[in-house]
């Protein structure tokens, strides 16, 4: 059995920008041997524009690409799968969208200071999504609640130890290496 849950992983790198969710999710499913997601790839072109010109999105703007984010995860499970997705997820409204097609779903939330993060995204050259949309993110985030399932860690360490303590923090173990 290649995981320890007989459900094959689902898990979302949920945050604000500049966490570090596409890194850390891409590592993950790499690990944990799934294919990876990146919620950026859903965004209507609309929301790429806003978005580009310094405007939030708001949770109409939302709504449908969570909804198409819920059948990536849903056509995942069905076939068998799982996946990792890197999705911002900032609210539990919007995590109750993708637990209703999944209930067994985990996030992993990486959190780090604002100047970590703003350092982070000012770094970035090929990104659409600007330092100054930062704020509007960190006011909108609904932290982890206690009976949601999954982790929050703090995205200052290196990769690899991060990718570590969320996998021990998760039920789903990497599968063994192919024999040689
Ligand atoms: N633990 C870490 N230590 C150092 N740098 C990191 C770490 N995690 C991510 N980074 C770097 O920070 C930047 C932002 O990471 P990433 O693009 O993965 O964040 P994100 O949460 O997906 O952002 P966005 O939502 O804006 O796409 C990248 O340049 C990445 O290499
Ligand atoms: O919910 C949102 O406002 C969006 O998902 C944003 O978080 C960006 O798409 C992301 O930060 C850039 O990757």
């Amino acid at each position: 059995m290649p995981h320890a849950e007989a459900e094959p992983p689902t898990v979302v790198v949920m945050g604000v920008s500049g966490t570090g969710k596409t890194t850390v999710a891409r590592l993950l499913a790499e690990r944990l041997g799934v294919p990876f997601a990146d919620a950026d790839d859903f965004h209507p072109r609309a929301n790429i524009v806003k978005m580009s010109a310094g405007i939030p999105l708001d949770d109409a703007d939302r709504r449908p690409w969570l909804q198409s984010i819920g059948r990536k995860v849903r056509d995942c499970r069905a076939a068998g799968t799982g996946c990792v997705i890197a999705c911002s997820a900032l609210k539990r409204s919007y995590r109750d969208i993708l637990r209703d097609v999944c209930p067994g779903i985990r996030f992993v939330h990486p959190t780090a200071p604002r100047d970590v993060l703003a350092a982070r995204i000012a770094r970035r050259t090929d990104h659409f999504m600007p330092v100054s949309l930062l704020d509007s993110q960190l006011a909108e985030l609904e932290p982890l609640g206690p009976d949601e399932h999954g982790v929050t860690l703090d995205a200052g360490p290196p990769l690899d130890v991060l990718v570590t303590k969320a996998l021990q923090a998760l039920p789903y173990r990497p599968p063994p290496p192919a024999p040689a």
